[in-house]
C-alpha cells in the first residue's frame, strides 16, 4: 500500500500530466486488466481510453503498477517515432545479455547498442534488390496456393487462416531456407515446416505464459525462464539451414537467391563455419517468425475483406485483368505497380493492423510539447505507447474510420491527413525492415488468387467481422472462412 499509492500518483507528480489526462486505474491492476484477461486487445483498451481523453495530446495509464505515457497527438507521434530517436530509440522490453538465444539476435528485442549492428545486417538481407530476387519463389508459392484452393472445390468453405499459414510456410521455405516444403501439397498434412512456425506462437502453456509475461510483466521471465522460442524449433531450423547450404556447396548448385547470399559468408575452407551459421540461422528463424503469422494474417484479412466487399473485389480484379491477359504471367513490375491493389492492402492493415500498439522506452530525458501548449517531461525508463488502433480509427484522421474504404489511400486523402498516422509497418528508424518483402508476398498471393477465383465468405464466417481478443497477433471471432469459385 505504501508503495502502490505513490506509484499511482506518479503521473500527477510529474505535474505536467494533469488529472484530466490521467486515467483512474483499478487498484493494483491498472488499466490493462481486460487485455490481460484477453477480453480485449491492448489496442482496443487503448482506443477506448483515447476516446475518453479525446482532447488530450497524451495521457498516463498503468499496466499493473507500471506507469505508461500514451501519446496520441500525430505531431508528438512523429516526435517519438521519427524525430527524437535519441530519446525514444529503445523498445519497451529488451533482451540484452543472457536471454533467449534467438530473440537476442532480433533488432526488435535488443537495446540500442546492439540494435544498429543487427538492423544493418537485416536491412541488407531484405534490401529492395534482394526482395526482387524473391519474386519468382513468391509467385511459385502463390500458384501452389491457387492450385491447393482449387482442389478443395467451389462448394467447400475453407479455413482461410490455415490456408494463408500454409502459404507463408511454403514461401518462407523457398525464400529463406532454399528448400521445397510440402505445406501446400494437395491431400497432405501441412507438414513439419509449417508445424515449427505454428509452434512458436501456439506452443506449450509455458511458452504462452512466457509471451504473456514478455508483454505484461517481463520481470517474471527471470523466474519462469526467457526461452520464448522452443529449442526443438531452433535446432530444426539450424540443421535445415546447414543441410541446405552444404548441399548447394557439394553439388555446386548456384542460384541467385537469399540462401546463396547467406552461403557466401558461411563456407570457410570448404566447411560450414558453425559460429557464423548459428548467427545466420538465428536471423532466418527470426525472419520466419516475423513473417509467419503477420503475412498470413495480412493475406487472410485482405481475402476476408474482399469476400465481404464484392464491389471492391471486382474493381481489383478488373485492374489486374487490364494489365495481365488470361494465360499471361503476373510479373514483378505489374504486381508492384497496381494502384488499387496497393490501396486495398494498406486499407486492410489500417482496419486490422497486426501490430496494434507500438511500445517504446525513453532513454534520454526530454520534453514533449504539443501545439495546444500541453507538455510533459519524460524521464528515462518511462514506457511510451503509440495507440495504432486508435489513430487508424480516428474520425479526425480518416474520412470513413470504421469502413473498408481503400480510397483512404488516394493521393488526396493522404495529403489531407497528418504524417505518420498510418502505422501498419510503423515509421522512423525502427520501421519494419521486412515491409517490402511482406508487401510483395501479400500482393503476389492476392493478385494470383483473384485472377483465378471469386472469393466469398464461407457459411461459418461470423459477420460482421470482429477481432478475436484471444489471438496472439490478430484473428477474428470464429476465424476466417472462405469459398473460392473458379472464374472462366
Ligand atoms: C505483413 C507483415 C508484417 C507486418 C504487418 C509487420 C509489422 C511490423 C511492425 C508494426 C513493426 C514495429 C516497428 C516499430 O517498433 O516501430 C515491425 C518490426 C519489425 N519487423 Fe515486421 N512486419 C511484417 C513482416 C515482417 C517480416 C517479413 C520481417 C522479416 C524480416 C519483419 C521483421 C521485423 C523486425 C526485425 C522488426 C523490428 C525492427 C526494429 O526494431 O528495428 N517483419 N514489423
Amino acid at each position: 500500500m505504501v508503495f502502490v499509492k505513490p506509484a499511482f500518483k506518479l503521473w500527477l507528480s510529474y505535474g505536467k500530466v494533469g488529472p484530466a489526462a490521467w486515467t483512474k486505474p483499478t487498484f493494483l491492476i491498472g488499466d490493462m486488466w481486460e487485455a490481460m484477461r484477453a477480453r480485449k486487445t491492448i489496442g482496443q483498451v487503448l482506443e477506448t481510453l483515447c476516446r475518453k481523453n479525446d482532447k488530450e495530446p497524451f495521457f498516463g495509464v498503468y499496466k499493473l503498477l507500471k506507469p505508461i505515457l500514451v501519446v496520441k497527438d500525430p505531431e508528438l507521434v512523429s516526435e517519438v517515432l521519427v524525430k527524437n530517436f535519441s530519446s525514444f530509440g529503445n523498445n519497451e522490453v529488451t533482451f540484452d545479455g543472457g536471454a533467449d538465444e534467438v530473440f537476442r539476435e532480433n533488432p526488435f528485442s535488443v537495446g540500442l547498442d546492439r540494435w544498429k549492428e543487427l538492423r544493418t545486417r537485416l536491412s541488407q538481407a531484405f534490401s529492395p534488390s534482394r526482395v526482387k530476387l524473391a519474386y519468382d519463389d513468391l509467385l511459385t508459392s502463390s500458384r501452389c496456393l491457387a492450385d491447393f484452393v482449387a482442389a478443395a472445390g467451389a462448394d467447400t468453405s475453407q479455413d482461410g487462416l490455415l490456408l494463408c499459414k500454409r502459404f507463408t510456410a511454403h514461401a518462407s521455405a523457398r525464400v529463406l531456407f532454399g528448400i521445397e516444403s510440402h505445406s501446400l501439397e494437395v491431400g497432405s498434412e501441412p507438414g513439419v515446416f509449417y508445424d515449427m512456425g505454428h509452434e512458436v506462437f501456439n506452443g506449450s502453456m509455458m511458452q504462452s505464459l512466457r509471451f504473456t509475461a514478455y508483454f505484461f510483466f517481463p520481470p517474471l521471465l527471470h523466474i519462469i525462464g526467457h526461452q520464448l522460442v522452443d529449442w526443438k524449433v531452433i535446432n530444426f531450423f539450424r540443421k535445415l539451414m546447414k543441410d541446405s547450404i552444404e548441399y548447394r556447396h557439394k553439388e555446386g548448385v548456384v542460384r541467385d537467391d537469399f540462401v546463396s547470399h547467406a552461403a557466401k559468408a558461411l563456407i570457410v575452407d570448404g566447411k560450414v563455419d558453425e559460429a557464423a551459421l548459428k548467427k545466420m540461422a538465428n536471423q532466418a528463424i527470426n525472419s520466419y517468425i516475423e513473417t509467419f503469422e503477420t503475412s498470413a494474417l495480412s493475406v487472410g484479412s485482405t481475402l476476408l475483406l474482399l469476400a465481404t466487399h464484392p464491389k471492391e473485389q471486382e474493381q481489383l480484379r478488373a485492374e489486374i485483368r487490364e494489365r495481365v491477359k488470361p494465360g499471361q504471367d503476373l510479373d514483378y513490375e505489374t504486381v508492384t505497380t497496381l494502384p488499387f491493389l496497393d490501396k486495398v492492402i494498406k486499407e486492410t492493415m489500417r482496419l486490422f493492423p497486426p501490430a496494434d500498439t507500438i511500445r517504446r522506452c525513453c532513454t534520454k530525458a526530454t520534453r514533449l510539447q504539443s501545439a495546444s501548449g500541453r507538455s510533459v517531461n519524460v524521464e528515462p525508463g518511462t514506457a511510451v505507447y503509440i495507440p495504432v488502433d486508435a489513430l487508424h480509427h480516428d474520425p479526425a484522421i480518416y474520412s470513413h474510420p470504421h469502413d473498408f474504404w481503400p480510397d483512404h489511400f488516394s493521393a488526396e486523402e493522404i495529403a489531407s491527413r497528418p504524417k505518420n498516422t498510418f502505422l501498419g509497418f510503423s515509421e522512423g528508424p525502427r520501421q519494419c525492415p521486412g515491409m517490402k518483402y511482406a508487401t510483395l508476398k501479400v500482393k503476389t498471393a492476392i493478385a494470383t488468387l483473384l485472377q483465378r477465383f471469386e472469393v466469398t465468405p464461407g457459411e461459418q464466417q461470423v459477420l460482421p467481422i470482429k477481432r478475436d481478443p484471444k489471438a496472439f497477433i490478430i484473428n477474428y471471432e470464429g476465424g476466417i472462412w472462405l469459398k473460392f469459385r473458379p472464374l472462366p
